[in-house]
């Protein structure tokens, strides 16, 4: 069925029904391997019963889905989708009223930024970083979560903590995910946040199978709450979870792996190979002339045929300053997958929105993709839903000049709010922007991929260009006053989001740097190179 034959490592972790905690290294096939074990796992389940099947985005968790249910296997009642998801359908929605009670409204799902001022009263800050909760914290803000609920609102950012208290206290919940669930499948756990680690136990306590899927290299997101340190306290319990390690990278060229695994231990063994495909270019002038001479490189690698089409190239760059530098200057046909008015916002009605959106512009996106982003936020009886269908279904033949109407009335519809002046002209300006709306429509062959390095995770390409490897910029360096010392801000999850961009190149990846720079207020600066292109152990490994 997979084409490939499956690794020694592989097939102990597919064949072993132990609880696991599987780490596996870029490109070594852990997708194929959850794969393999669900489908294994659900062809003998009865109808009724599923897997638990959880990613870190929902493109992730449509590609699981879509590779598990291949060849037409039935998953049965298997849920797929991301944490919030999860927790909403299956443990919120349906069981929340037995802490709190009916609430008088629709229970929706809201993020704090989205709160009346009153409601915002009693919560801490959630909209800055470091204010994440935890479950510890649920005693504290019960009352509040209560309050939020009798005025038909879960906070989003409690999810994780109610959804555990609700397995706790809720026996009908208990039943209910022990009739209809076996095992729970994690994936891209070293981002997992300290609510979704108390879940994944809980639920390991209830009686589910529990397998964790993650890489404590990857870890890029511990500025919004995650931490690589439950993955790895997963790995120090065997007596509870064996251990799988999957290694063997299937994507990336041996010298690209070799590169990538020298960043993080100098003296780390090499794979054979004698044909050195990692390139460090020191460019002279600043981001504009990397842009210029891009362009010339990217033409030539087309005309040689090194590479079959634009889209299989990928600009990656460490912050959204950088995608401006680049688009003014580059001159080959691309797209920016940069940050968006709507998800800025990022709102329930701004996700909507932007569901719709590629609802309309993507064939390949279905009336069930938008469906399930407005489950997110609210629960629709069966009839509820047909109509939600219906409506969906009703703005694909629209005129384009129709559309931001059609658009608006539907997320108020949907949602049964109104959508305000900020959110509207979110829309309006992503409908006025070509440059944002390619976002959403079908992946052109004719485009170069340019995206923050944040953005490239999961992703694979033939040929990466790294950009921003300057000192200052990545690894990032606090500025103290009177210091000369060089203090990095975070340089474990640099270093990470580093081996990230490199090990999504497949053939060849090219590290870059300038001898100038603009700095984020547009200022020249010197560009020295990135203490990421001098580590120990790399002498010999690129060119
Ligand atoms: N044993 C194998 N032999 C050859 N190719 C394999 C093997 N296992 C996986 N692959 C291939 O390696 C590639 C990566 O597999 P997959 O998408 O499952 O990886 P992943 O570990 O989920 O990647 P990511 O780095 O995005 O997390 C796929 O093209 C897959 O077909």
């Amino acid at each position: 069925m997979v084409g490939f034959e499956f690794t020694p490592d592989q097939n102990a972790a597919i064949e072993s029904k132990s609880n696991m905690v599987i780490t596996a290294c870029p490109g070594s096939g852990k997708t194929s391997v959850i794969v393999e074990k669900i489908r294994r796992e659900v062809a003998g389940l009865q109808a009724y019963k599923g897997v638990i099947g959880i990613t870190f985005t929902i493109k992730a968790s449509k590609e699981l889905k879509q590779r598990c249910k291949q060849g037409g296997l039935d998953t049965k009642s298997s849920f797929f989708g991301t944490i919030d998801h999860f927790c909403l359908s299956e443990l919120i929605f349906p069981f929340i009223s037995r802490l709190y009670g009916k609430s008088d409204y629709t229970v929706e799902c809201k993020s704090y930024t989205e709160l009346d001022e009153s409601l915002k009263i009693g919560l801490p800050p959630l909209d800055d970083i470091g204010h994440e909760f935890n479950t510890d914290d649920y005693i504290t803000y019960e009352n509040k979560f209560k309050l939020l609920h009798d005025n038909g609102v879960v906070l989003l950012e409690s999810i994780g903590v109610i959804a555990v208290q609700i397995v706790t206290d809720s026996l009908a919940c208990r039943n209910y995910i022990l009739s209809k669930y076996t095992s729970l499948y994690i994936d891209e756990y070293q981002d997992s946040s300290q609510p979704q680690h108390e879940l994944f136990l809980s639920l390991l306590e209830l009686g589910l199978k529990a397998v964790a899927v993650g890489d404590v290299k990857q870890s890029i997101y511990a500025w919004r709450g995650s931490d690589p340190q439950y993955i790895q306290s997963l790995i120090t319990k065997p007596e509870i979870f064996e251990h799988h390690i999957v290694n063997v990278n299937h994507r990336c060229h041996p010298s690209i792996v070799n590169y990538a695994n020298r960043i993080f231990d100098s003296n780390c063994l090499l794979l054979p190979t004698s044909d050195i495909r990692v390139y460090q270019w020191v460019l002279n002038g600043t981001q504009h002339d990397v842009a210029e001479y891009l362009t010339e490189s990217i033409n030539k690698l087309l005309a040689d045929k090194i590479v079959q089409s634009l889209s299989n190239i990928a600009i990656l760059v460490r912050n959204n300053n950088s995608l401006s530098l680049l688009e003014t200057k580059l001159g080959v046909p691309n797209r920016i997958f940069g940050e968006n008015p709507l998800s800025q916002i990022n709102t329930s009605k701004t996700k909507l929105m932007s569901s719709l959106l590629a609802y309309y512009l993507d064939h390949k996106v279905l009336i069930n993709d938008v469906v399930e982003v407005a489950e997110h936020y609210s629960s629709f009886s069966p009839s509820s839903l047909k109509d939600l269908r219906a409506s969906v279904k009703s703005i694909s033949d629209l005129d384009s000049s129709t559309i931001k109407n059609a658009i608006l009335e539907l997320t108020n519809k949907i949602l049964d709010e109104k959508v305000i002046e900020i959110e509207v002209n979110a829309l309006e300006r992503v409908l006025s922007d070509k440059n944002i709306l390619k976002q959403y429509m079908p992946e052109n062959k004719n485009e170069v991929q340019i995206m923050t390095l944040h953005k490239s995770k999961g992703l694979e390409f033939d040929i990466v260009f790294h950009l921003d490897l300057y000192d200052w910029i990545m690894p990032k360096r606090e500025f103290i006053s009177g210091c000369y010392d060089e203090v990095f801000a975070s340089w474990e999850q640099d270093l990470n989001l580093h081996y990230v961009g490199i090990t999504r190149a497949k053939e060849h990846c090219i590290l870059v740097n300038s001898t100038n720079r603009f700095n984020h207020e547009g200022v020249i600066k010197q560009g020295k190179k990135s203490q990421f292109m001098m580590l120990d152990g790399l002498t010999g490994l690129y060119k």
